[in-house]
């Protein structure tokens, strides 16, 4: 009921799936025989049995991702029946759990503030309906038919609902509780009682509203904006939103070494990435010259395109310079109204668009030459190697295999949603200017070819390859990090996020290579993306027995 938003004209947004979408959130919402699409089936009657056919349905996804539990009414005696039925499974627990307008599933018969449908004759039925605030309309000639059989299978499940979990011990997750404060049947002390299910936090909220509150539209108004109050007051201000809406490319938080070194932005550090070995392999292979160089984009990019838009500044120009030449020509040749021919009118213009052409295009020659000379040119001044056509029997092949098996173990993603491997070398002085990694929403110049070869980088890998003697440490620069400088250290590897998981760019992640004050500075990078990379070098993987380390080495997550 919560998940439903209709069609046409009957279409109304639902509270929870805006959400769910604003925070890019899964909902799994059920639709239990009997109802809808499923309108042919019987309805079940027992909670235990809808149970029992949800969890096969459910309990891949309650594996791997964090999960919270919302349910009203019946529905939260069906989310208990699951949960018991997940725990003695063994599957995890939800993260919390939300329930509403029920009494605890431990209440007795006789304590049931209403009367069983079993008994009830067709108006009395109604009545009893009535009580628990269902909408009149149900009860019209035209609806009454399709709900009768529901309605009755429904209030069975509640009606003969035994509790069967005695004996079992509480669960450990928080739980929110709410109440109407107009519900004729479900009173606050009974959905207190659902304190006695959990050795978790609980907490109990009243809401404005009968029964079936989360279908009226001022009751859950009231609810949301008395939520936005109470997080303006625990914030002392506006409510950030936005912040809840901050998800990043999962990163496993078991693995060894890991220290995440800034909060929000998150920035982390796996201590020990790679071996020394590996990282001497892998500058021996970048120095001996036995990698392919990878020329770096330097130039500020301009999508060409937009140079059309000077066309019409020629077109008008060189046309104003003819009319002003063909005026001069026939006020030279005496007759003020003579007649403009066409071939005068081509006379002049050839040269005065041959003039306007010449002239915008030195302008805008210049003004790119003179952006390329001031920024362009000093975006990146290192060296760079790249191991994308590397051979698989060169001896650095290894330990770029073990870059890219790790690494995608690590960030849960299979390894051809990593882009080609790079070494970068900075000498004395030689740096990489503040930049992004990922791409700007609106930035012109090749968006398309980046967004259609793996879409979106997501995450940052640096490992570095030697220590540095001085400088050289990766710098963030929004006023958030508060200059947070990673100092190079052979072996280690700092990872972030370009931008958020859904792929929107998150303008707090410009960073720099700072410049090497003294010696070298070694690093190998890659960016893991949205979607598989043509140009991966899964290759170097599929070559390579194992990993040395033991862990699974593959393209294939390990979630
Ligand atoms: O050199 C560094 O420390 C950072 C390199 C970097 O951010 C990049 O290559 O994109
Ligand atoms: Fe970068």
């Amino acid at each position: 009921m919560y998940t439903s938003e209709g069609t046409g004209i009957r279409r109304a947004p639902s509270a929870l799936l805006e959400w769910c979408r604003a925070n890019g959130v899964e909902c799994l919402a059920v639709q239990p025989p009997g109802r809808l699409l499923r309108g042919r089936e019987p309805p079940f009657t027992r909670c235990c049995d809808i149970a029992e056919a949800l969890l096969p349905v459910v309990a891949s996804k309650l594996i791997d991702t964090p999960y919270v539990v919302i349910a009203h009414s019946v529905g939260t005696w069906v989310a208990y029946e699951l949960l018991r039925l997940a725990a003695a499974q063994r599957l995890p627990m939800p993260r919390q759990a939300f329930l509403s307008a029920m009494a605890s599933p431990d209440i007795p018969h006789v304590a049931r503030p209403w009367r069983q449908q079993r008994g009830l004759g067709e108006e009395e039925f109604k009545d009893e309906c009535r009580s628990w605030d269902v909408n009149e309309i149900v009860f019209s000639a035209a609806l009454w038919g399709t709900y009768h059989d529901l309605m009755r299978a429904d209030f069975t499940l509640f009606d003969e609902f035994e509790h069967t979990h005695g004996g079992a011990p509480p669960f450990a997750f928080p739980v929110t509780a709410f109440y109407g404060n107009r519900d004729r049947r479900i009173k606050r002390s009974m959905v207190e009682g659902w304190q006695r299910f959990t050795t978790g936090s609980f907490q109990l909220l009243e809401v404005d509203g009968h029964h079936l509150w989360p279908l009226d539209k001022d009751s859950l108004l009231g609810e949301l904006q008395r939520e936005r109050q109470q997080q303006q007051q625990q914030q002392g201000g506006v409510p950030d939103l936005s912040a809840t809406r901050r998800t990043y490319h999962f990163i496993d938080s078991r693995w060894p070494g890991l220290e995440q070194v800034h909060a929000e932005p998150p920035v982390y550090i796996a201590h020990d990435f790679l071996s020394a070995d590996d990282c001497a392999a892998l500058r021996r292979a970048a120095e001996a010259g036995q990698l392919p160089y990878l020329a770096y984009d330097n130039a500020v990019l301009v999508d060409t395109h937009r140079l059309l838009l000077l066309l019409p500044v020629v077109a008008a120009g060189a046309g104003f310079d003819a009319w002003q030449a063909l005026l001069a020509h026939s006020g030279a040749g005496g007759g003020g109204d003579a007649a403009v021919t066409a071939a005068a009118l081509a006379a002049a213009a050839g040269p005065a668009l041959l003039h306007w052409s010449a002239g915008v295009g030195l302008l805008v020659a210049a003004a790119l030459g003179g952006m390329r000379a001031f920024v362009g040119g000093r975006v990146f001044t290192g060296t760079k190697w790249t191991a994308a056509q590397l051979d698989p029997s060169h001896p650095a092949a290894p330990a770029f295999a073990r870059f890219l098996s790790r690494t995608s173990v690590l960030l849960g993603a299979p390894a051809d949603r990593l882009e080609p491997p790079t070494v970068t070398r900075y000498r004395r002085g030689e740096y990489q200017r503040k930049h992004f990694d990922a791409r700007p929403d609106g930035d012109p110049a090749g968006l398309k070819q980046f967004l259609e070869a793996g879409g979106q980088r997501l995450v940052q890998v640096v490992v570095y390859l030697n220590e540095v003697e001085g400088g050289g440490g990766t710098r963030f620069h929004h006023p958030l990090f508060r200059g947070l400088t990673i100092e190079p250290r052979q072996g280690d590897a700092l990872l972030f996020f370009p931008a958020y998981a859904d792929g929107r760019f998150d303008v707090r992640m410009a960073h720099s290579g700072q410049p090497v004050e003294a010696g070298q500075k070694f690093i190998l990078n890659t960016w893991c993306c949205q979607r598989a990379v043509p140009s991966a070098a899964s290759h170097l993987l599929d070559q390579q027995g194992g990993d040395a380390s033991g862990r699974t080495l593959g393209v294939g997550a390990p979630r």
